[in-house]
């Protein structure tokens, strides 16, 4: 029987979603999370695959606005639910998800496509390069010391149930958006993310606890979601702080949140992951090493529309480069765009028959696009080949942000 591709019907998310579940592996999800995606979803946005009345393939994508350099935000399309049958795999269901899939996106204009892979060998081929680097941390405070600035010790910290405090803690998530690219301006719906507190998700952990930094003004400046849990080893308590949240713009109610996660009794680790690759944390801690920063992939970009999506973002310096770009998956993307950024750092980007100065593939100008990942780098892996002298480091350091890009949840 062929198999049929169609937008969801309202009345099918709960068997696409029980799908998507098994396709993951079959362990439900609790009925809190369930109900938050389900509210979330965009149903015409949705793909299902069908054979016959099983669903056995899943697509959906969010519409985000993500921050990009230069504090702006750009329609991103966020791809998300993938899923084929174990009994349907390797014989094309996910490319043809993926080809409709892209090809929606830029018929709505979005000029990128961004999603977190759950291995990261899968999305390569369709495009996707990694962008964002996610740091996980193990700090072991029985041994590091934070070392503090001036105004830490000025700053109130008040345990406030996390419901009470989302419109506080929401409001810190807003003015961190325009400083860091990578992050997803809220849309209504996604603030509850934050408060899922199944007790799959505490796994023998507490309850999820909240903790409100205010300044001297008596203003929320930062805060910081955790839940504890206890452990006793054979020398006493051993209990870990799992941080879920922390953000905070200002460094002294950033630093005094930490402190307090790494000076919380009857605990010896404070455990973070999914941590901005240039997390100030790192700073603070008094021994580097024992804090343990772990660097793994976090959000995937796809140029959708090459010439919208470079236009979008801001660079560092000004710029006059041609690149030959590979795109066989968009082939509307192929081939040579002269990117000219003026004094003001903004950008155009249109087709061009000029000399080429630099190859990759749009794959590499994902990784790029945030300003995260430098283009030498990508050059030095010969992902990048420089064809007139001196473009490379001036191409790398207009692309690149001084703040690292960051996802600060995934979807
Ligand atoms: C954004 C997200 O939602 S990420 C979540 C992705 N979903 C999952 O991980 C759930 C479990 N896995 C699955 O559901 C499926 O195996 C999928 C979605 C990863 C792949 O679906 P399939 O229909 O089997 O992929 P398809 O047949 O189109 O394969 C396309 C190519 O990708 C390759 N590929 C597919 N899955 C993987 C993988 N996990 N690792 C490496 N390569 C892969 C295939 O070998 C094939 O390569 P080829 O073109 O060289 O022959």
């Amino acid at each position: 029987m062929a198999l049929e591709t169609r937008v969801l019907q309202a009345d099918e998310w709960d068997v696409w979603y029980d799908h998507l579940e098994l396709a993951f592996g079959g362990v439900p999800e609790s009925p809190e999370e369930r109900e938050l995606y389900k509210s979330l979803a965009e149903l015409e946005r949705s793909l299902g695959v069908w054979d016959g009345e099983d669903c056995v393939g899943s697509a959906g994508a969010f519409s985000f606005r993500l921050s990009v350099p230069g504090g702006l935000l750009v329609p991103a399309a966020g791809v998300t639910m993938v899923g084929v049958a174990p009994t349907h795999r390797r014989r094309g269901v996910l490319t043809s998800l993926m080809r409709r899939q892209l090809d929606d996106i830029r018929a709505g204009g979005e000029p990128l496509a961004v999603l977190t892979a759950s291995e990261p060998a899968i999305y390569g081929r369709f495009g996707y390069g990694t962008g964002t680097y996610g740091l996980a941390l193990e700090i072991d405070t029985a041994r590091v010391r934070l070392c503090v600035p001036p105004g830490t010790d000025g700053i109130r910290l008040r345990l406030v149930d996390p419901e009470k405090a989302l419109a506080d803690c929401e409001r810190v998530y807003a003015a961190l958006v325009a400083r860091r690219p990578g992050m997803p301006a809220r849309q209504p719906g996604w603030e509850r993310q934050g408060l899922l507190d199944a007790e799959s998700l505490r796994a023998g952990a507490s309850a999820l606890t909240c903790v409100v930094a205010e300044g001297p003004d008596g203003q929320v400046a930062g805060y910081a979601r955790y839940r504890v849990k206890p452990e006793w080893g054979p020398t006493g308590a051993a209990g870990t702080v799992e941080v879920s949240d922390l953000d905070a713009p200002d460094p002294a109610a950033y630093a005094a949140l930490w402190r307090y996660l790494c000076e919380i009794d009857l605990t010896s680790t404070v455990r973070a992951t999914g941590r901005p690759a240039d997390d100030p944390v790192l700073h603070l801690v008094s021994d580097v090493r024992r804090s343990r920063p772990n660097p793994r992939d976090a959000l995937y970009v796809r140029l959708v529309d090459l010439g919208a999506a470079l236009e979008a973002r801001r660079y560092g310096t000004p710029l006059d480069v041609v690149l030959e770009v590979e795109d066989a998956f968009c082939p509307w993307n192929e081939g040579r765009w002269r990117l000219r950024v003026g004094p003001e750092g903004t950008a155009s980007c249109v087709r061009s028959a000029d000399p080429v100065d630099l190859e990759l593939s749009v794959r590499d100008l994902g990784s790029a696009y945030l300003g995260g990942i430098t283009l030498t780098s990508l050059a030095g892996a010969g992902r990048v080949r420089e064809l007139r002298p001196g473009t490379l480091a001036r191409a790398s350091r207009a692309f690149a942000s001084d703040v690292a890009p960051w996802l600060p949840h995934g979807f």
